[in-house]
């Protein structure tokens, strides 16, 4: 039996908690384009989110960030991973219920440590104690996370394809959001 996705789905949740990687499986089995806010600024600006917090600063990288949501928001329903810090505005919170569905992927502060110390691709954890810093991201950023429609906890012995599973059986209960064909 075959799911059709009625709206589009935002991933929302801290670096490391899997929009990405959980996003992909997830449009993979609904047969639903999968989008990357994060990407498509890349691809636009041809620089990384490193480079445009470097040279253009975080608040340019917001702006952005709204207009790409907006816009991705507009096309047909799809799987939308937004970036780490985009549900914190509350411009881009309205516009995804408009549009769409939130849903938080909810991991505790040791497994996105454990996903995100070896990478350096993150422009906000390049600080002198990046786990500090994410911690301090973990506690002001929870409340709002909290917001979404939906919550799905990460449990670290999922796999990315067993995450995107239990995304999939929430969704199956939402029938303003999938529906059987
Ligand atoms: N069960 C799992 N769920 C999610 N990610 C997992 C899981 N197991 C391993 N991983 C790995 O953890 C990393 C999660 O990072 P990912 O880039 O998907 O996070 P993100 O939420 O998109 O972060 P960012 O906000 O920085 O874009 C990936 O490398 C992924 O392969
Ligand atoms: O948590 C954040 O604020 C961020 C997360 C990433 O997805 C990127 O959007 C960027 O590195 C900022
Ligand atoms: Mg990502």
């Amino acid at each position: 039996m075959g799911l059709r996705l009625k709206k589009t789905i935002a991933l929302v949740g801290l670096m490391g908690a899997g929009k990405t990687a959980v996003g992909t499986a997830l449009a993979r089995k609904l047969n639903a384009p999968f989008l990357d806010s994060d990407e498509e600024i890349v691809k636009a600006a041809n620089m990384s989110i490193a480079e445009i917090f470097e040279r253009d600063g975080e608040s340019f990288f917001r702006q952005k960030e709204s207009q790409v949501i907006a816009r991705l928001l507009q096309g047909r329903p799809a799987v939308l991973s937004t970036g780490g810090g985009a549900f914190m505005s509350e411009t881009n919170r309205r516009e995804i219920s408009r549009n769409g569905v939130a849903i938080w992927l909810d991991a505790d502060l040791d497994l996105l440590w454990a996903r995100v110390r070896h990478k350096d691709s993150r422009p906000l954890l390049h600080t002198a104690d990046p786990y500090a810093t994410l911690r301090n991201l973990y506690n002001q950023r929870r409340p709002f996370y909290a917001l979404a429609d939906l919550t799905v906890k990460a449990d670290p012995r999922y796999s990315v394809d067993e995450m995107a599973g239990a995304v999939l059986a929430i969704l199956k209960t939402r029938p303003d959001v999938v529906e059987a064909m």
